[in-house]
């Protein structure tokens, strides 16, 4: 009996030996951490899901927690086969279930079956490969956000978020995006090397990031042009709104909860001048105000040269410091004004934001771009028309973009223009009753 035993060992090491097979297994969850969902088996699910779509008939949806991404991935024991560079290997997907007190806990995996003789190929070179394209898939399909933060108030208790957000949908692009063709050609040259240039900011010891300052009238474009950037570079929007937050400490929780690849956005930043002065006067004489460094900084300011608006500036200059030395790795700060004079000036030039972007009212070729976009003309009688009454007056792009879109089935390129030369003429008359 102790012989046949041996020989039954025996037999199964010989089996072993002999199955050209070999068997890898990936799990969901990590060893010890039920929580914790493995990066790797998202990543081959994204692979297997866009690989093997032509072979596979059985699938699986994974609908993400608000039902905003839809993934497929293989349904149980269904197989796959995969080749890469002439090496063949299978893939399944199947789950173990554990039976623990209270539930039962499944335990997903995928398998992946090759050649013994391909082992050291597979596991080097085919499952870097499958890990990278994985990722990038992920990138690519993932949807982007638009988050607001929230007020201090609603970040503790039951559903606790300090950052709102929803898909983020903005058509914008710039090809959409009316303005100085030659101002556009910068910003995305400046755009693209930004994003190209990841080892150089790690070689010169800065962080990756790059500051833009936005200004023009309403109705220019200040908000599609940061459509535009989070499209172009497929960045998610943080929206901070600054109302809602408290000093420098509640900002500095809010900006380590931003995730990189994103722009944070801050719309209006004159207004906060104002918000800033009342937040300075609320602080006064309170004992709050030595552990707030705005207000303690723009009191010390503001003592010296007895200048209420320098105080205000400087405890806003102090506030983009904040932003700018607490916000990680991968992100555009964005700010927009509608007045530009001092503030731009001191924002600019003590090197705090990189680039100055001024939307200006429509001219000729802004008008263009919009003509374009709204009535597919490139060239047009009444053009000439337009040129001419635009250089005489200041319209917004917006404006130009409300006359030319068709409102009825009666609309053509040709009422719409005319609408648009009427509404010109009736500016360049108020224009003239002003003065
Ligand atoms: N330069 C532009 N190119 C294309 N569309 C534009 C442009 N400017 C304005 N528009 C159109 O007008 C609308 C309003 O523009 P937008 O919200 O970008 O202006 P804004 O400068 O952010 O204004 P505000 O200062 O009021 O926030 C947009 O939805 C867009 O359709
Ligand atoms: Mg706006």
């Amino acid at each position: 009996k102790e012989f046949l035993g041996e020989i039954q060992t025996y037999l199964n090491k010989l089996l072993v030996y002999l199955n050209p097979y070999i068997e890898i297994t990936f799990h969901e969850h990590q060893e010890n951490s039920w929580y914790e969902r493995s990066k790797a088996y998202a990543y081959i699910q994204r692979y297997l899901s866009t690989h093997s779509s032509k072979s596979i008939k059985k699938f699986k949806a994974n609908v993400g927690k608000d039902c905003e991404s839809v993934v497929l991935s293989i349904d149980d024991y269904q197989e796959v086969t995969d080749e890469f560079n002439g090496v063949k290997v299978w893939w399944t997907s199947g789950k173990t279930t554990l039976h623990s007190n209270n539930d039962d806990l499944e335990k997903r995996y995928y398998k992946l079956t090759c050649k013994r003789r391909h082992r050291d190929f597979v596991t080097k070179v085919y499952m870097q490969h499958v890990l990278d394209e994985g990722k990038a898939i992920r990138v690519r399909t993932r949807q982007r956000k638009l988050y607001t933060n929230n007020k201090s108030e609603n970040w503790y208790g039951y559903q606790r978020t300090m950052w709102s957000h929803v898909v983020f949908e903005h058509p914008s692009t710039f090809d959409t995006l009316a303005m100085d063709p030659k101002k556009k050609k910068e910003i995305l040259n400046d755009l693209i090397t930004f994003s190209r240039s990841k080892d150089y900011y790690k070689k010169e010891g800065k962080s990756w990031k790059r500051g833009y300052l936005i200004n023009g009238p309403p109705g220019t474009g200040k908000s599609s042009m940061i459509a535009a950037m989070a499209n172009f570079l497929e960045y998610d929007i943080y929206n901070l709104e600054l109302a809602f937050v408290k000093d420098n400490t509640e900002l500095r929780k809010l900006l380590i909860n931003t995730s990189s690849k994103s722009i944070i956005v801050i719309e209006d930043i004159d207004c906060l001048f104002d918000l800033m002065g009342q937040r300075k006067e609320k602080k006064e004489g309170s004992k709050e105000e030595e552990k707030d460094p705005i207000a303690t900084k723009a009191k010390a300011e503001k003592d010296r040269d007895k200048k209420g608006s320098e105080g205000t500036l400087s405890g806003l200059l102090n506030f983009i410091d904040e932003l700018w030395s607490t916000c990680g790795s991968e992100r555009l700060i964005v700010l927009t004004t509608n007045y530009v004079e001092n503030l731009g000036l001191s924002l600019t030039r003590k090197g705090r934001m990189d680039m100055h972007i001024e939307m200006s009212y429509c001219c000729y070729e802004t008008f263009k771009v919009l003509a374009k976009n709204y009535l597919n003309v490139e060239s047009h009688e009444l053009f000439a028309t337009i040129g001419r009454l635009l250089e005489e007056s200041n319209i917004t792009p917006a404006d130009v973009a409300e006359n030319l879109m068709p409102k009825s089935d009666e609309d053509n390129v040709e009422t719409c223009l005319n609408k648009l030369i009427k509404s010109l003429e009736d500016a360049k008359g108020e224009a003239k009753l002003e003065t």
